[in-house]
């Protein structure tokens, strides 16, 4: 069972993305937040970025939450899984979240949009490649929802000054 969620299920489960996001940048980390949520609604892992503190080139918010979850859950109840997360993957993560069989991914703030915020910053040199083109690709049914424009002023906020 897939998409079960509704609207205002997609938004509160952003917002607390979006609030890891925060805690990862005061922690010292970039700020991006992941969320994981089981079949019927519980938050079962949360994961901040730690690329800096942990000096860990891949260490995005989504590919360590899926690396964690690997360990914990089977791939079957993986699929019933949603991956919120405050950005929309990069093309890294997204092959991450396949590998993981994580079923749905679910994002506030679109890749392009956040290549218009950090530009050609050296700490994240985004790759513009939209995560629905890099699951299409492969050779499972994923669900990617988003973005929320309505979110994207509360990603900006947390995002504001960083990546100046
Ligand atoms: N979507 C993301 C982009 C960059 N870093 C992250 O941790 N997450």
């Amino acid at each position: 069972m897939r998409g079960q969620f509704d609207e205002l299920d997609h938004i509160k489960f952003l917002r607390l993305a979006i609030e890891i996001s925060s805690k990862a940048r005061k922690s010292g980390n970039t700020p991006f937040g992941a969320v994981l949520v089981g079949p019927t609604g519980d938050v079962l892992l949360e994961q901040g970025n730690v690329e800096i503190t942990e000096k860990r080139c891949t260490g995005h918010a989504e590919l360590v939450l899926v690396e964690r979850a690997s360990r914990i859950y089977d791939k079957e109840f993986l699929w019933q899984c949603t991956l919120y997360t405050s950005v929309e993957p990069c093309a890294m993560c997204t092959g991450a979240i396949y590998w993981s069989n994580v079923g749905t991914i679910v994002y506030a703030l679109s890749e392009r949009q956040l290549l218009a915020l950090t530009r050609d910053h050296p700490q994240n040199p985004t790759l513009d490649l939209p995560c629905r083109e890099v699951i299409a690709r492969g050779q499972k049914d994923i669900c990617v929802i988003g973005p929320f424009d309505e979110l994207a002023n509360e990603v900006i906020e947390v995002h504001k000054g960083y990546w100046e």
